[in-house]
Parts: structure tokens; C-alpha cells; sequence
């Protein structure tokens, strides 16, 4: 009870003093401190909740990384949750590029042909080497204008960041030399109390340039990984479209060698660090240059600054005359780099083909001769830097050294040229005769200003040999430069279908810039009129025509089968629908969507997608686009039974499972994996390119028959005539002189009956002859016999006198016993069990 009372008494005295003291405040002051209390309750609620819904966005993310899923935001940007050591997940939000950016990037990226004069104003020759010139001026602002979109962007304000940063290291070097100086001086003179506060300067000081150094180097991984990550979407919104750009890319236009994979990964991590990174390497160093020659300006004077830039100029001069091309050679290292790479990536991708062909030493000899190829040019780069590091050491390090000495004594021996230092020392010298006081001071002031210019010195000669340095590191970022904006261009090219017609020679037949051909979409049916399916050669080359100008329309229900020999243009046909090669002439008309009620198209190898099994029934979907087409794993389960793989959920362990699939499922489950995705879609038309190859023949009427119940209209590709059953009609490629004909019949119609008929007649004839065909072999063997004899020698030579023809010069044959070896020959011990010899 006391002590209850205790308290109270105390509660009660504090809220007294705090009223009489809120009584004495004055009402503005009152008002200011409600204004922080009210704020600091809101902001308090607001990260209660802030901290709330982070924890269910982080159990929400848990769910959906487990799933292999994401979320589709409303204005199409895509949510996803990557794992995160800390926090379990993080929330990344994807915002697909704008239509409307591409189209204004089209103009800075889009060149002609090759040559000079052809291409779109301001764009540079696209066969302009990597160097320093104005083409890599162009193609690094282009590339700017994708890093740093607009003044408010993120990567603005670190950039802002940066400089404020470089700024306040170069404020602090300056600082610093001058404490240096006051510091010698101070214990020249002797003077304690000066030189203990000049060190507990120097090391305040130190403490905030080490903060500032930490934080510049901090800035530009940020800023690097910044200009990754934009660089990065707009690529891959280029690339993954539904223009095919990562199809076209390598098999229509070959701009880009072998792939897109090493541009897109080390080049462009390449070109981002070195970004960043010339920014401070360049950046800091100019700044120093500016403010210590000022400084050093008033110390030294004109003359000593007139020195120091010609130096500056004398040297950039020399060592740009004698440094190698390290733009181009930078850019061919990462192209063979990128060779060497997709070597290893095919033979991950081909591994059991190639280990049941028993090829690693053949697959060795590639990879063994990519990397040398690699090795030899690295070893030249290599030499050819060597040779320039020594010259580049001996002129920073040495040669810049020795002139800062020379231009630091310009106050002593020089007075009337060296600036205020000069000054000082002729007014010293003015002064009459010296005192043994005056000379003291003198002694400490010349200290003091030589130490101060000396460390100015040392800086700017460190800042000018960065500088010189950047030089190098600059001719490789154009080198890196080159290649990304290689990449983008390319995409931009392909994305708009951009191929001109070169003006100095005629356009290849069937080129890209030859493409003719219509496509509509929105057709109910599948109908190709006039087209002739050509097989594209690389830009700027023409095509091969491998099917005549092709007519047929499918419509509902009229189930059609393409047939005919391999390589007779069956899958051609499908890639020319499916967009993937250009319809060069005619018309192509399809059903708009992709998908459910649309067209769907059945690969010869069924792709298995990462994911779990869910995702490999309903590729191309994702979990959320099934859930938000009111499918449910039920359905999937009824889809997975009707295609005879009702046993894998239970034998893999759930739908949420993830395997590396493509090894787990055997060559005719994935087939059959590939009409439950038919299944699941249910489009209205679809193409079919061998899809039962590897399935049992009950389980393929099955499968057919469910799918045209399920009211699929197939368009089945294959060469197996025994497929006609479950069609209507058929497409027969092949035919003709030179292959390139085609029949298409109702199926069991009068034509077809003639030209089996045809076939068959053919055949009897072709049988007819074989009776005189053995005939004529006996005899070619009974003549035969007459020639040779046993053993093969040649018979007698009046026998050899009835041949007819060319004369042959007979070689004798040396027979075992007659060959003596003699002592200096070398002997080869042949096995006789895995030899054979003549
Ligand atoms: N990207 C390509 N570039 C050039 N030619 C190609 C390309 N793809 C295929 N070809 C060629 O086009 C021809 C037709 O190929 P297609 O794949 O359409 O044959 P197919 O009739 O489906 O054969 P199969 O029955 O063996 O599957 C072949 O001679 C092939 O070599």
C-alpha cells in the first residue's frame, strides 16, 4: 500500500511539472511538438502494417516459390517471389517494357546494311570497329537511354549519389594535403600543442574520406547492378514475345553467331560493371585534375601548370599511339568466349544422345579445339598488353615523378615564375639580410609548401595515371559496348521485321527482305493459299523452296494427314502456320488465339518444361493462369488418365513435384504428356508433328479418338500411312519431278484410289524386271571367275589379253617368307585377332 502510494505521488508531481511546463512553452513550439507526436503515432501504425502485410506477402511467397509460380498484376506486370536468405522471399515486381518505348528506341538502334550512307540518320555503319569513335559515343548513349529511362529513375538518384560522393572525396584529398603540410611544419618547428591537434584532425578527417571511399565503391556496385537489371527486362522483353525473337534470332537472322546466352549474361554484366565503374574511374580523376591544377596554379603559378598539362597531353599523346585496339580485341575475346561456352552448353543439352553414341572423344576434339582457339587469342592479348604496361608504368610511375619534383622546386630556384610560393620567397629575400629567426621560418614555410604541393602533386599524378588508365578500361567498354548494342539492334531488327533490300545488289529470291506473303489471323480454319514453303537462309542469303505454292484449307472437323518422305517439307509446313519462317508469298490464314478455342501446335520432341508436374501438363500455362481458367488439379488428373499416365502423380509424389522431367519420363510418355497438354487446352485446330511415333498403336487410337471427341480438328504430320484412318483427308508432299509437288485428296477418294492404284502397278513392273536382273548377275559372275583367279592374282596372260580397256600396271605382291627384316628396321607386333590384311 505504501508503496502504491509512493508511485502515485510521484505520477502526480511528474504530469504537474509536465503541465506547468507545457504552460510555460509558447503555443507555436506547443504545436510543433503535437505535429512530431501525431506524426510518430502514424508513422508508428504505418509500419505495424507495413511489417504485417510484409509477413503475408512473405507466406504468400513461400507458397508460390514452392509452386514455380508468380502473380499477374493489373497493368500486366508480372509479381513473382525469389528466395532470399533473410527474409524466406522477396518480392520482385517485373513491369513489362512499353509498346510505345520500343518504337522510340527503334530509331536509335535500327541500321541498314552493311556500308556507309544506307542506315537510319544518327545510327553508326554497323560495321564500324570497336574503338573509341563516335559510333561507340552512340551506342553508349543509346544504351544509356535504356539504363537510366527518365531524370527520376532510380538509377538517377544513385548516380546523383555517386557524384556527391566523389565530389566530397576530392574536397577531402585537398583537406588532407594541407594537413599534411601544417603537420611536417608543425614538427620542423617543434611547436607540440599544433602538431597533436593536426593529427587529431588528420584522423577525423581520415575516418570520414575511408566512410566516403567505402561509399563510392558501394554506389557503383549499386549502379552496376541497376543498369543489369533494365538492360536485362528490355532484352528479354525483346527476346521472349510473341514475334518468336529467340527462334528468329539464330535461325532467321544470324546476327548474333550461335546464340543470344553469352551476350545476355557475361557480356552485358560485363559492360554494366565497367559502366559503372568508368564513371568514378573517369569521373574522379577529371574532377582532381580541375581542382588541383587550380590549387597548385596558385602555389606554382602559370609556368608550373603550363608544364604539368603539356605533360598531360605529351603523355595521352604517346600511349595512345602505341596501345593496341583493346575496344575490337575485347570484343572478339567475348565472341570467342561465347563460342567456347555454347560448345559445353550442347553437349549438357545432348549428353545421352551423345553417350550412347559413345562421342566424348569427338565431342573432346571440339571442345579441346574452341578453347585453343580461345587460349591462343588470350595468349596474344596477353603479349600485346605486356609490351604496353611497361611503357604505361615507366611514364605514370617514374617519368611523372621525376617532373613533379622538378615542378615542385620551381618556388625555390625559380621564385619569379612559381606563383604565390614565389612570391613568398622573394619577399623573403627582400627582406635584407637574413636573421637566423627568418631563416628558421623560411626553412619551415619552404617545408610546408613543398610537402603541401608534393602530396598535390602525387594526387594529381595518381589522378592523371588513373585517368591514362581509364584510357584502357574505356577501349573495353566500347569493346563490350559493341556487343550489347549488337544484341539490342539485332532484336530491334528482328522485333520489327526490319530487313531493307541492299541498294548495290538485286535482293535474293526468298531473302528477308523479299517477304511478300500475307498472314490473317482470326480465321476459323487453317488455310494456305499460294504459299510456298521455303526454307530461310541466313540474312542476307535467299531461301530454298521446299514445297510449291501450296493450297488447302482445313476447316472444323475435316481432320487432315500431311505425308510424304522425310525432309519432303512436312514440319515445314507447320513452322511456316506457326510464324516461325515468313510466308513468303500468298496467304495464311488462322485462328487468332493460341490456346483454348485457338490453334495449338505439337512439336516433333515434346519439350519438358522446369517445373513440377502440374507445370508440364499445362505448359504453356502457369499455376495462376490455370486457376484463373477455372481448371482445377482434378481436371488435370482426368486429362493425365485419358492419355494412360493416370500413375504419375501418385508414383512422383504430388503435382507440386519438380524434376528435371525430360530424364524421368521415357520417349512415349512424353508423347503422350503431349496430347494431355492438348487435352488440358482443348484449341480448336491443332498440328500434330508426329506425335505418336513412340506410343503403342492402341494406346494412338486412343489418344486420337479422344482428342477429335473432345472436338480437337487435327492436322497430323507423319510419314506412316496407317494414321489415314483417323483423318479426312490428305496432304501428299513430295511428289513431282524435283519433289517439291503436292496432291491433296479427300481420303478413299477416286484419286487416291488411282495413285495407289499407280503404285502398285509400279511396283509390278519394277518386280517383272527382277527375273532379268538375276539373270544378268549370273552372268556377270561367270565372267568374273574367268578374270580372277584364287587368292586374287591376275590369271594367265593370255587370259588377261581378252580384258578390254584402260592398260594396268600389275605390281608384284611380296610374299611373307621372302621379307626378311634387317636390324635396323622397326618391327610392329600386329594382333591377329583385331587385324585383318590382305
Ligand atoms: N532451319 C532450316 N534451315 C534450312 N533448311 C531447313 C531448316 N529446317 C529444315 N530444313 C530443311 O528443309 C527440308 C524439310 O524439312 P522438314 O523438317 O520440314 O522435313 P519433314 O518432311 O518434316 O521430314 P521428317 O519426316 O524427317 O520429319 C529438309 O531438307 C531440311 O533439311
Amino acid at each position: 500500500m505504501a508503496a502504491q502510494s509512493t508511485l502515485r505521488t510521484r505520477l502526480s508531481k511528474l504530469l504537474a511539472g509536465y503541465l506547468s511546463l507545457l504552460a510555460k512553452t509558447p503555443r507555436s513550439k506547443r504545436l510543433i511538438a503535437a505535429a512530431v507526436l501525431c506524426a510518430a503515432i502514424v508513422a508508428g501504425y504505418d509500419r505495424r502494417r507495413r511489417w504485417r502485410q510484409q509477413e503475408d506477402e512473405q507466406k504468400r511467397g513461400r507458397d508460390l516459390v514452392r509452386r514455380n509460380s508468380g502473380i499477374l498484376g493489373k497493368d500486366g506486370s508480372y509479381i513473382i517471389y525469389v528466395p532470399h536468405p533473410r527474409y524466406g522471399t522477396t518480392k520482385v515486381v517485373i513491369r513489362p517494357t512499353k509498346k510505345t518505348t520500343f518504337d522510340a528506341h527503334r530509331r536509335l538502334f535500327l541500321g541498314g546494311p552493311r556500308g556507309r550512307g544506307q542506315h537510319a540518320a544518327g545510327t553508326p555503319p554497323p560495321n564500324t570497329k570497336p574503338g573509341l569513335n563516335l559510333a561507340f559515343l552512340h551506342q553508349f548513349l543509346s544504351l544509356l537511354s535504356i539504363a537510366l529511362p527518365r531524370l527520376d529513375s532510380r538509377g538517377t538518384l544513385l548516380l546523383m549519389l555517386h557524384t556527391f560522393a566523389l565530389v566530397s572525396r576530392t574536397y577531402l584529398s585537398l583537406i588532407i594535403a594541407r594537413l599534411d603540410g601544417s603537420i611536417v611544419r608543425d614538427l620542423v618547428a617543434g611547436n607540440g600543442k599544433a602538431f597533436s591537434l593536426g593529427i587529431l584532425k588528420w584522423l577525423g578527417v581520415g575516418a570520414v574520406a575511408s566512410y566516403t571511399n567505402a561509399g563510392i565503391k558501394y554506389l557503383q556496385s549499386k549502379i552496376s547492378i541497376e543498369f543489369r537489371t533494365r538492360l536485362t527486362r528490355y532484352i528479354h522483353d525483346l527476346y521472349l514475345n510473341d514475334r518468336l525473337g529467340y527462334y528468329k534470332l539464330t535461325n532467321l537472322d544470324g546476327g548474333v553467331g550461335t546464340g543470344a546466352d553469352q551476350f545476355i549474361t557475361t557480356d552485358l554484366t560485363r559492360f554494366c560493371d565497367e559502366a559503372a565503374a568508368i564513371y568514378s574511374s573517369l569521373g574522379k580523376p577529371f574532377l582532381d585534375l580541375v581542382v588541383f591544377n587550380w590549387q597548385l596554379m596558385q602555389s606554382l603559378g602559370l609556368a608550373g601548370v603550363t608544364g604539368l598539362l603539356s605533360n598531360y597531353f605529351l603523355t595521352a599523346y604517346i600511349l595512345k599511339k602505341y596501345s593496341p585496339p583493346f575496344g575490337k580485341l575485347a570484343a572478339v575475346q567475348a565472341k570467342k568466349e561465347g563460342e567456347f561456352r555454347a560448345l559445353h552448353s550442347r553437349l549438357i543439352t545432348n549428353a545421352e544422345e551423345i553417350a550412347f553414341y559413345g562421342g566424348s572423344e569427338m565431342e573432346g576434339v571440339y571442345l579441346h579445339r574452341g578453347f585453343g582457339e580461345l587460349k591462343t587469342w588470350m595468349e596474344n592479348i596477353y603479349s600485346m598488353k605486356i609490351r604496353y604496361n611497361m611503357l604505361e608504368d615507366f611514364i605514370l610511375k617514374y617519368s611523372w615523378s621525376a617532373f613533379g619534383f622538378v615542378i615542385t622546386s620551381l618556388p625555390v630556384f625559380m621564385p619569379a615564375w612559381a606563383g604565390l610560393g614565389g612570391l613568398l620567397e622573394l619577399a623573403a629575400n627582400k627582406d635584407g639580410a637574413p636573421s637566423a629567426d627568418t631563416d628558421r621560418r623560411r626553412g619551415e614555410d619552404r617545408m610546408k609548401g613543398f610537402i603541401t604541393n608534393k602530396r598535390l602533386m602525387l594526387s594529381l599524378a595518381d589522378a592523371g595515371g588513373r585517368m591514362m588508365y581509364s584510357f584502357k578500361d574505356l577501349s573495353e567498354l566500347a569493346g563490350y559496348t559493341s556487343r550489347v548494342y549488337t544484341l539490342i539492334s539485332t532484336l530491334h531488327r528482328v522485333h520489327s521485321n526490319a530487313y531493307p533490300a541492299s541498294s548495290r545488289t538485286q535482293p535474293e529470291l526468298y531473302s528477308l527482305s523479299d517477304v511478300q506473303g500475307t498472314i490473317h489471323r482470326g480465321f476459323d480454319g487453317v488455310r494456305l493459299e499460294g504459299v510456298p514453303i521455303v526454307a530461310p537462309g541466313l540474312y542476307p542469303r535467299g531461301g530454298e523452296e521446299i514445297v510449291e505454292d501450296l493450297s488447302v484449307t482445313v476447316k472444323e472437323g475435316e481432320h487432315l494427314l500431311v505425308i510424304g518422305p522425310n525432309g519432303s517439307g512436312k514440319s515445314s509446313v507447320a513452322r511456316v502456320v506457326a510464324g516461325l519462317w515468313p510466308v513468303f508469298r500468298g496467304l495464311v490464314s488462322l485462328p487468332r488465339n493460341r490456346g483454348q478455342d485457338g490453334i495449338m501446335f505439337l512439336p516433333q520432341r515434346t519439350y519438358l518444361s522446369m517445373g513440377t508436374l502440374r507445370d508440364q501438363v499445362i505448359y504453356p500455362h502457369t499455376e495462376m493462369e490455370m486457376r484463373t481458367s477455372t481448371k482445377n488439379d482434378a481436371e488435370l488428373q482426368r486429362v493425365l488418365e485419358a492419355v494412360r499416365l493416370g500413375y504419375l502423380r501418385d508414383r512422383e509424389g504430388g503435382w507440386d513435384t519438380q524434376k528435371d522431367w525430360s530424364n524421368v519420363l521415357s520417349g512415349g510418355e512424353r508423347q503422350r504428356m503431349a496430347f494431355a497438354r492438348l487435352l488440358y487446352h482443348e484449341p480448336k485446330y491443332a498440328f500434330v508433328d508426329e506425335g505418336t511415333s513412340a506410343v503403342s498403336s492402341d494406346v494412338e487410337g486412343l489418344l486420337y479418338e479422344t482428342a477429335k471427341q473432345r472436338g480437337i480438328t487435327l492436322i497430323t504430320i507423319s510419314t506412316r500411312a496407317q494414321l489415314k484412318k483417323y483423318h479426312t483427308y490428305q496432304l501428299r508432299l513430295g511428289m513431282g519431278e524435283y519433289g517439291s509437288g503436292w496432291e491433296f485428296d479427300r481420303i478413299g477418294a477416286e484419286r487416291e484410289r488411282m495413285s495407289i492404284e499407280k503404285e502398285i502397278k509400279d511396283l509390278e513392273e519394277k518386280l517383272a524386271k527382277v527375273e532379268q536382273m538375276e539373270a544378268r548377275r549370273v552372268e556377270i559372275e561367270r565372267e568374273l571367275k574367268n578374270v580372277l583367279v584364287e587368292g586374287g592374282d591376275l590369271g594367265p596372260a593370255d587370259n588377261a589379253q581378252e580384258i578390254e580397256g584402260p592398260e594396268v600396271e600389275v605390281v608384284p605382291v611380296l610374299e611373307e617368307e621372302m621379307y626378311a627384316p634387317s636390324a635396323g628396321d622397326e618391327v610392329a607386333v600386329i594382333d591377329s585377332e583385331s587385324s585383318t590384311g590382305p
